[in-house]
């Protein structure tokens, strides 16, 4: 029987009024004003009210192939009503699907994002002009299948081949081998009747690197594998049950030479058999940059939710005393609790304002290469590496600190948060696993000490690598923004100067390139994580000044306690040429201390701006009414293990094992009951 209650918990009822500024004017903030606000709020509660009547069971009490369904059902519904209402804006259709399927992946995702994108990005005129009405009209089904069992980074080692036979002007794919079999792509396995193919491209002999084509894998209307094709599911996953991941094994299977994609037409094999080389080799990569754009707003929302759950739990959680003998406190009242859940909430407004900065970047760097201005395209390259390494790694951590500060509770799938750590932390390693992400992110940054070096000027995004080494941090108790942001811009140039010297050394030494390469690339990775830090502070230096009120007070003390938190987990960073001195350390160390006491009031204000209705958090923990007991008791009722009293296991397997134990003992025949 479901537990009602309608009151708001007096606990969580209290934190609200006494925060000192409108939780509401800052959600304004974050959703571009009040009008946005209320769309926003009219598109989920919409796609609330409509999964409500799908009359679906909760997520968390699915089997893997009930939630690969429910993934389908959901997936559908969302797809309908986003072409329904008209939905045109990314953002439109983002919370009307989280509202639907909340951290729950779907089979139709990769055709919505990197499959449509692809063919939006790479296809020419006619190509599009042929797919895009059957990709949206889901004639075609599609996925991105990249990643092969033996290689998912190195992309100039993929094994599938597209040989290209002018007889027939025709592709012919294969997986030569078994470590070539395509692996991993979502929706592959079950849900695609096409994909995109990343291929070496072969002709006349010669192998002209990965390319991308269309291949269909299922017929349209039985949905059974073409001849050639051998797909399937790949598993069960650490996360993940409701898409289909997949396997693909190409066996001599021919396409259409117009089944390349062609958009930067000079990319193209001629009938005969000739390849025209495209303006860039890595305009074929750009799917991944645009995906790795977006996961850092992505990131930053998955850590809001988590943030939320926790802190307005911590608020109605009520556990021991700090004064003996006056009572339990809530636990958010202590301070190490404090300190493990409001950094949480900094790092989640930092990535989300974040997210949105690279995103605008992304667009307005496509839009030059659009006109073939390919000039900031390595900066585009170099920021969304980092940023995504950083973004995911932070918010993976955070996620998982949120659960743990929600004690034994958070570990119930109840809390909500379990399904936001599977949904995100696989960001650590798709689109480019992290680390090799910052790897990247370093060459750039060592391109760019290479070019100071020989007193060229470097781009904006760089600019701060050209200011002097020297010098010491001016920060004092006021904890101005710039000399925040100042501390980390150094940070970052003193690690690329260092890392950029040692690789200048050994180069004067007469040392391999790669090897000095890998034999410095935990620094060099540390830069580039440094640098993207310091991208991350400025920008959110920068949005809190086009704030007001009391609103940009308790957002400046956030932005704040986000820069302090950096600072003091990477302390010895910032100290090692003493441009934070002992003293100064010591102070930022009681200086976050009083942040976070500054900060405690507004906790749950904070979290509450960030506007998750009820229904996405899907948490027993994170509601808004506070009624967690109810909620997690209810939760524990609908249990499947609950729908009998008695289960066949019982008698299966307990029953048997017991009396087998119990037959040589006299005293156990004497009664069924003590
Ligand atoms: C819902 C989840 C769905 C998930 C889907 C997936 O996971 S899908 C699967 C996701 N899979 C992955 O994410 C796979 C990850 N792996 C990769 O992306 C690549 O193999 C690599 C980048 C690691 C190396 O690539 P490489 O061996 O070709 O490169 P290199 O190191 O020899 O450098 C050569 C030059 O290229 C430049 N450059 C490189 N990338 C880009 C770019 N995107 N743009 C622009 N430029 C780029 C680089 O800066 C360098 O410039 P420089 O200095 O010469 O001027
Ligand atoms: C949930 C999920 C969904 C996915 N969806 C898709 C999809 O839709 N389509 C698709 O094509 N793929 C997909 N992938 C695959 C994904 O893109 C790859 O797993 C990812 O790119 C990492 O490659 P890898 O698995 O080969 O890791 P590896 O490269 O084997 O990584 C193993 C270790 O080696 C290290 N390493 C590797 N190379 C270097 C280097 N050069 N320098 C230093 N260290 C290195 C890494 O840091 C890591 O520690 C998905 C993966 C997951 C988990």
């Amino acid at each position: 029987m479901a537990v009602q209650q309608t009151t708001v918990n007096p606990d969580l009822a209290v934190e609200r009024q006494n925060a000192t500024f409108n939780a509401e004017e800052l959600t304004y903030f974050l959703y571009n004003g009040p009008e946005w606000t209320k769309r926003k709020r009219y598109l989920q509660n919409l796609a609330i009210q409509g999964v409500a009547k799908l009359k679906l069971k909760q997520y968390a009490t699915l089997s893997r192939e009930e939630q690969y369904e429910s993934g389908l059902q959901k997936g559908a519904y969302a797809i309908t009503m986003v072409k329904k209402l008209g939905l045109k804006s990314p953002a439109e259709r983002m919370l009307f699907t989280e509202a639907v399927n909340p951290h729950e992946a779907t089979g139709f995702n990769l055709h919505n994002s990197m499959f449509t994108d692809t063919i939006n990005r790479l296809a020419s005129d006619e190509q599009k002009e042929k797919w895009l009405p059957l990709v949206q009209s889901f004639r075609m089904v599609g996925t991105y299948a990249q990643t092969e069992l033996g290689h998912g980074t190195f992309l100039r080692g993929l094994e599938t081949t597209a040989t290209y036979d002018p007889q027939t002007k025709e592709f012919i794919l294969n997986s030569p081998t078994i470590s070539s079999i395509k692996y991993w792509p979502g929706g592959l396995g079950k849900t695609a009747n096409c994909c995109v193919v990343m291929a070496q491209l072969i002709s006349n002999g010669q192998n002209h690197g990965m390319q991308s084509f269309m291949v269909q894998i299922r017929d349209y209307d039985t949905h059974e594998p073409l001849p050639g094709v051998t797909v399937g599911d790949i598993g069960n996953k650490f996360g993940y049950a409701g898409i289909d991941n997949g396997f693909l094994r190409l066996n001599n299977v021919r396409i259409p030479r117009e089944n390349m994609l062609m958009r930067y037409a000079k990319a193209s094999v001629l009938e005969n058999g000739t390849f025209v080389h495209p303006k860039s080799d890595r305009l074929v990569y750009g799917t991944m940059t645009m995906v790795r754009s977006a996961i850092v707003h992505d990131a930053g929302r998955g850590l809001a939710k988590a943030a939320t759950i926790a802190v307005r739990y911590s608020a109605v959680r009520k556990q021991s005393e700090i004064q003996p003998g006056a009572g339990e406190v809530k636990v958010l009242d202590f301070q190490t609790q404090q300190q493990k859940v409001l950094p949480q909430v900094a790092a989640a407004y930092a990535l989300m304002f974040t997210g949105r900065n690279v995103l605008a970047f992304y667009m307005q760097v496509t839009s030059q290469i659009e006109k073939g201005a390919l000039e900031e395209l390595p900066q585009l390259h170099a920021l969304s590496a980092g940023l995504k390494a950083v973004s995911s790694w932070d918010a993976t951590n955070g996620i998982e600190a949120c659960r743990l500060a929600c004690g034994g509770h958070g570990y119930s799938q109840a809390s909500g948060i379990p399904k936001i750590y599977v949904d995100v932390c696989p960001s650590c390693t798709y689109e480019g696993e992290n680390t090799v992400m910052t790897l990247q992110t370093a060459r750039y940054l060592i391109k760019c000490y290479n070019q100071l070096r020989q007193g060229e000027q470097l781009p904006s995004l760089i600019r701060f690598l050209q200011s002097p080494l020297e010098g010491r941090s001016s920060l004092d108790n006021q904890l101005e923004l710039q000399e925040l942001l100042a501390a980390f811009e150094h940070r970052a140039r003193r690690m690329v100067h260092e890392v950029g010297q040692k690789l200048q050394t050994a180069a004067e030494e007469g040392k391999k390139s790669h090897e000095a390469w890998n034999s410095n690339s935990v620094e060099l990775s540390a830069a580039a994580v440094a640098f993207a830090q310091a991208y991350i502070v400025k920008v959110f230096t920068d949005t809190v000044s086009r704030m007001e009120g009391k609103v940009k007070a308790v957002m400046t003390s956030l932005c704040q306690l986000y820069a302090l938190d950096g600072i003091i987990r990477y302390l010895g960073d910032f100290m090692k040429d003493g441009y934070i001195s002992s003293e100064q350390a010591v102070l930022l160390q009681s200086q976050l201390l009083t942040l976070l006491a500054e900060l405690r009031p507004n906790a749950v204000a904070l979290v509450d701006a960030f506007d998750f209705p009820d229904a996405v958090l899907d948490s027993a923990l994170g509601r808004w009414d506070g009624n967690v007991y109810e909620a997690l008791y209810d939760y524990s009722l609908r249990s499947k293990l609950n729908e009998k009293q008695v289960l066949d296991a019982y008698h299966k397997y307990q029953r048997p094992f017991m009396e087998s134990q119990w037959k040589n003992c006299p005293q156990a025949a004497v009664t069924s009951r003590l």
